[in-house]
């Protein structure tokens, strides 16, 4: 790939947006990168805020593109593959996936065989540029490809790559599916604190500001979670006791199982995707 590589994207919603707006915030140009999608309104919205290419014919967007990101909805994305499948054939660009329990296998079988594949789980943050996306490539991945895919999902957070792509049901459940773990216990505290008559935007600053606070901490102090935790908490002080009903009420227990939920999850869609290319 001597001249800039095209970047197209087959769906142009959440996280296409969001991943399209790293890039060009980093060393991408809008001239480079392409959208479709059936929605020509999402389109014209994309095109009028970032200036990059669009289209409603999926086709025309594999055509231009060196790297295909396939964001679209796990439930369409066979129909959308159907669509680009003769084009891909020809140009053979790298594939990028984006869809929750889809298997690289899987694909292949929608988009014809023995195609550079990678897949990618990133988060929600991304949108903010602070997202967390885990990557596996296949074999068939050229190191430039690798390369490039890197540096696609490292303009909006951290990207890491996964040795088995097995593993990504258990990235899903983490970072795919985590912020909302967070936004839940973000809920939970601004409610608790509002029904103890704080004001309701008070409450949700200082809420806001504990969590990017403490995260903040756990990335950069170089100290684990337990010893921050410890750290925070004074004997016979507030925090204890706080911790304590926490504990008793199975903080730990009922974490693990929501994540094995979300797991079990992403293992069933992988399953049900599997049985509908059969
Ligand atoms: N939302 C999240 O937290 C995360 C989502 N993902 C994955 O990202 C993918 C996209 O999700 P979102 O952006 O949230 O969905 P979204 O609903 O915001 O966007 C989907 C886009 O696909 C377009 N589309 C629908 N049918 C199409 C077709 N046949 N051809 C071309 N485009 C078509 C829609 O018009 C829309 O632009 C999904 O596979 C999801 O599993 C991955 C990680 C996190
Ligand atoms: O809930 C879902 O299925 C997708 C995958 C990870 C986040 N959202």
């Amino acid at each position: 790939m001597s001249k800039q590589p095209t970047i197209g994207f087959i769906g142009a919603g959440n996280m296409a947006s969001a991943i399209i707006g790293g890039m060009l915030a980093e060393r991408f140009k809008p001239e480079q990168i392409w959208a479709s999608a059936p929605d020509d309104r999402q389109l014209q919205s994309l095109a009028k805020r970032f200036g990059i290419n669009t289209t409603t014919d999926n086709r025309h967007c594999a055509t231009q593109a060196d790297v295909l990101v396939l964001a679209v909805k796990p439930q369409v994305m066979q129909e959308a593959c159907s669509t680009i499948h003769s084009v891909v054939q020809n140009t053979r660009p790298l594939i990028v996936s984006i869809a929750a329990g889809l298997d690289a296998a899987t694909l292949e079988s929608w988009l014809g065989g023995e195609l550079p594949i990678v897949r990618c789980m990133p988060n929600t943050p991304a949108l903010v540029g602070q997202g967390a996306s885990a990557l596996y490539a296949t074999p068939a991945v050229s190191a430039p490809q690798r390369q490039l895919a890197e540096q696609i999902f490292a303009s909006v957070g951290l990207a890491v790559w996964l040795d088995e792509e097995s593993q990504m049901h258990a990235v899903t459940a983490l970072s795919g599916s985590g912020p909302a773990y967070c936004f839940l216990f973000l809920e939970a505290l601004e409610d608790a604190a509002r029904n103890a008559g704080l004001d309701a935007a008070v409450a949700r600053q200082l809420a806001i500001q504990t969590l990017a606070g403490a995260a903040k901490m756990a990335r950069d102090s170089g100290d684990d979670p337990a010893t921050l935790k410890r750290n925070v908490m004074s004997p016979g002080g507030t925090t204890e006791k706080a911790i304590e009903t926490f504990e008793t009420a199975d903080f730990s227990g009922i974490v693990a199982s929501a994540y094995e939920a979300a797991r079990t999850r992403s293992g069933e869609l992988a399953e049900q995707l599997r049985k509908s290319a059969d």
